[in-house]
């Protein structure tokens, strides 16, 4: 089996590949691909292909249901780089709340003037700041990372406002209970000194569900004058012109951003920081044993775990003579045609898993037969499957 990376991977995970992976630098040659940020929309998929491991948990730059028609299965990891992200957005709010980047850009300045114990002394007054303690943050996104930001900014002495129509059962447990539940985003916008964004970059006609451009010109005006919008998630989340205007009238008085571009980079009070959030030796790590070891399982095993365009499924390991997995629509009379397969043939199948996702479902069939590639090539053909492969 080939895998390619299309960005650097940590050595930790890639070591955990068998002598049974090869790397390949050809991504037209590769069984499987781990990705960070490279963008994948307009890459060639080859038939070949299997699986996909973003590591880390933002999928924009992939085309999920591209790959999903494709049979590819595509993985993230969720929360393995929640904690450096949160680290950075700490320093985020630090960084916007005392001008410690001007401070020290000062300091170089004046750093060869052998009085310069004096002109610190004398001069720091123009990077004095406020602090944070006291303060009221909106969290936008109660995910991985908006957990462990609500959480630790209530620890420093904030009063922390969160916000997640869809927070899973396991986040909410992890919130702590002096965070404020608030039901919309609006009641972050009127009461918080600082709001924080972290939800995927989604695009959808429903307005409780899309994200794409939340803070503009109409959210912001909601917002309390002189307020901090600190952006840790993707920067399409914000309107860069509308962000321009409300910063130039200090309606915004900084924006911090993880996604500088060649607006935002350029403009006053914005704290440009180049996509660090996850760039630590930790983040990487957890990144890459995770999505290692899940391809490894699917390539192994046929199971399917973290993925973000295919059913979670999990048939252990098999113990029978074969085990094929089949990527297929999920519409009507699949099932009895699979088993009609395998009938015909006279294999038994003793033990199925068969889950679906959407428009999307996945079947695992353990067979008591280890010669199967003439009936895998008969399930290729039935109408909505749309990838067979013989893991067994
Ligand atoms: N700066 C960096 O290096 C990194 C950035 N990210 C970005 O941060 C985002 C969040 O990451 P995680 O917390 O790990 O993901 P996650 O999937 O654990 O959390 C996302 C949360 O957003 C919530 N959500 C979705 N739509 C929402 C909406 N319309 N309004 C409010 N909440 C909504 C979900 O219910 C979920 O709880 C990623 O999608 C990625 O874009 C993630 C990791 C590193
Ligand atoms: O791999 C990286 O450094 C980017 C992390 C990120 O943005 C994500 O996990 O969504």
């Amino acid at each position: 089996m080939k895998y390619n990376c299309l960005n650097p991977i940590a050595g930790v995970g890639l070591n955990l590949f068998t002598e049974q992976y090869n790397k390949t630098e050809d991504f037209n040659e590769a069984d499987i691909v781990l990705v960070r940020s490279a963008a994948m929309h307009d890459m060639e998929l080859p038939d070949n292909l299997k699986a996909i491991a973003r590591a880390g948990a933002g999928v924009n730059n992939i085309p999920l249901e591209k790959c999903a028609e494709k049979g590819i299965v595509v993985f993230n990891t969720p929360g393995a780089n929640a904690n450096g992200v949160k680290e950075l957005v700490i320093a985020g709010l630090l960084l916007a709340s005392r001008d410690i980047v001007g401070g020290i850009n000062w300091v170089q300045t004046v750093k060869d003037d052998p009085t310069v114990a004096k002109l610190v002394e004398k001069g720091k007054s123009k990077f004095a700041g406020k602090e944070i303690q006291g303060k009221k943050l909106g969290v936008i996104g109660l995910g991985a990372i908006g957990v462990l930001v609500a959480n630790a900014a209530n620890r420093l002495g904030m009063t922390v406002y969160g916000y997640d129509p869809f927070i899973s059962v396991d986040n909410a447990w992890n919130l702590s209970r002096d965070v404020v539940h608030v039901k919309t985003r609006e009641e972050i916008y009127a009461e918080c000194d600082y709001i924080t964004v972290h939800t995927p970059l989604i695009e959808d006609t429903d307005p409780s569900v899309n994200t794409k451009e939340m803070i503009n010109e109409e959210t912001i005006k909601q917002m309390k004058d002189g307020v901090i919008i600190l952006n840790f998630a993707r920067d399409l989340l914000v309107n860069d012109n509308d962000i321009e205007v409300a910063l130039k009238s200090g309606k915004v008085a900084k924006y911090v951003t993880d996604f500088p571009n060649a607006k935002t980079a350029n403009m006053e009070n914005v704290i440009a920081i180049p996509h660090l959030g996850a760039s630590t030796e930790e983040s990487e790590d957890n990144c890459a044993v995770m999505a290692v070891k899940q391809l490894m399982d699917y390539m192994e095993n046929g199971n399917i775990k973290n993925s973000v365009n295919y059913p979670n499924c999990d048939a252990g390991v098999c113990r029978a003579a074969g085990r094929i997995a089949i990527h297929h629509k999920n519409i009507p009379n699949m099932l009895s045609q699979f088993t009609s397969a395998f009938s015909a043939v006279n294999v038994n199948i003793s033990d199925m898993v068969n889950k679906s996702r959407g428009d999307y479902a996945y079947t695992v069939l353990d067979v008591d037969s280890s010669n199967n590639s003439d009936v895998a090539a008969k399930l290729s053909a039935i109408q909505g499957v749309l990838k067979v492969r013989v893991v067994k």
